[in-house]
């Protein structure tokens, strides 16, 4: 049963955790006042009121059928919670299922990656844990609520996408910041080049997103249409750009996998 459920979200006035509640709300998955958050103050912020809000984590595990985590992988280790008989699905960077499972006394774990774009509904919120149909087809629809979900093998593939999906815009404002200092650095106007970018990654994203091309696709696409853009494509390529890409996500995911929790 995928309706409703009551479901707390642990850090749920974070960067990460306001989003997530904020797409929750929106889903119609949930029974009225069966959506808990719980932080360190008790202090609800820009919560609507029918959030029930706590400083108590144990309280919020005792209200909801599935506990999502949304704590800060270093305050982790402090956090004191006994969530057996719980669907628990954690949404922090670099912490293992196995530490998952022994921290919260919950059998039934699952370690996801979002991002704050899950309060618009845009998130990338890929996932992996052992657990039977039913479970599944819960974290299916909780997760949808933020987006585009999909069950991928395993922890090292949930690392892979903390670096690559987590960080919104994260490299993605990399490249676009990238193309708007080469736009200033030859006198176009601050403004105007911010413009620009802006709009040129807005309409790229929805063009990929809603397109049948595949991001390859549309690079052969303009190699192959041989104009102004495939020269620059082919100069970008034998500079290397997809080694400079590896070489920053590779980072990125080596610290993920630093994060003990
Ligand atoms: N911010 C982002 O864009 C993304 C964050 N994440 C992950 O989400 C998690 C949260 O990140 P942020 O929202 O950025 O952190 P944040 O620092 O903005 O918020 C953390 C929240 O956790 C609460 N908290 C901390 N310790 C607690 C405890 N013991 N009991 C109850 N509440 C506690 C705080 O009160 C706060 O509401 C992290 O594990 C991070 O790796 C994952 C993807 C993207
Ligand atoms: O940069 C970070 O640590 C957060 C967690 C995953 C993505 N962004």
């Amino acid at each position: 049963m995928t309706q409703g459920l009551a479901v707390g979200v642990i850090g749920g006035t974070g960067m990460l955790g306001r989003s997530l509640v904020a797409g929750l709300l929106d889903s119609g998955l949930l029974r009225s006042g069966a959506l808990w958050v719980a932080n360190r103050s008790g202090t609800r912020g820009a919560l609507p009121e029918e959030v029930r809000v706590t400083a108590d984590a144990q309280e919020l595990v005792a209200g909801c059928d599935v506990v999502i985590l949304s704590i800060p992988p270093a305050q982790f280790g402090a956090l004191d919670l006994d969530a057996s008989g719980r669907l628990v699905i954690s949404v922090m960077a670099g912490v293992s299922l196995a530490r998952l499972a022994e921290r919260s006394g919950a059998s039934r774990v699952v370690r996801a990656m979002s991002s704050p774009a899950a309060a618009r509904g845009l998130a990338f919120s890929p996932w992996c844990g052992a657990i039977g149909d039913a479970d599944r087809a819960r974290v299916t629809a909780l997760l949808a609520a933020w987006g585009k979900t999909a069950e991928v093998a395993d922890e090292s593939q949930i690392e892979l996408f903390t670096a690559m999906t987590g960080p919104v815009p994260g490299f993605v404002a990399q490249f676009a910041a990238c193309m708007a200092e080469f736009a200033t650095r030859r006198g176009i106007s601050p403004s105007v080049a911010d413009m620009a970018v802006r709009q040129l990654f807005l309409s790229a994203g929805e063009m990929m997103a809603q397109g049948a091309a595949s991001p390859q696709d549309h690079v052969q696409e303009m190699v192959d249409y041989a104009g102004t853009t495939a020269e620059g494509l082919l100069a970008m390529q034998a500079a290397g750009v997809q080694r400079v890409v590896d070489i920053g996500l590779d980072a990125a995911v080596a610290r993920t996998r630093k994060i003990a929790g």
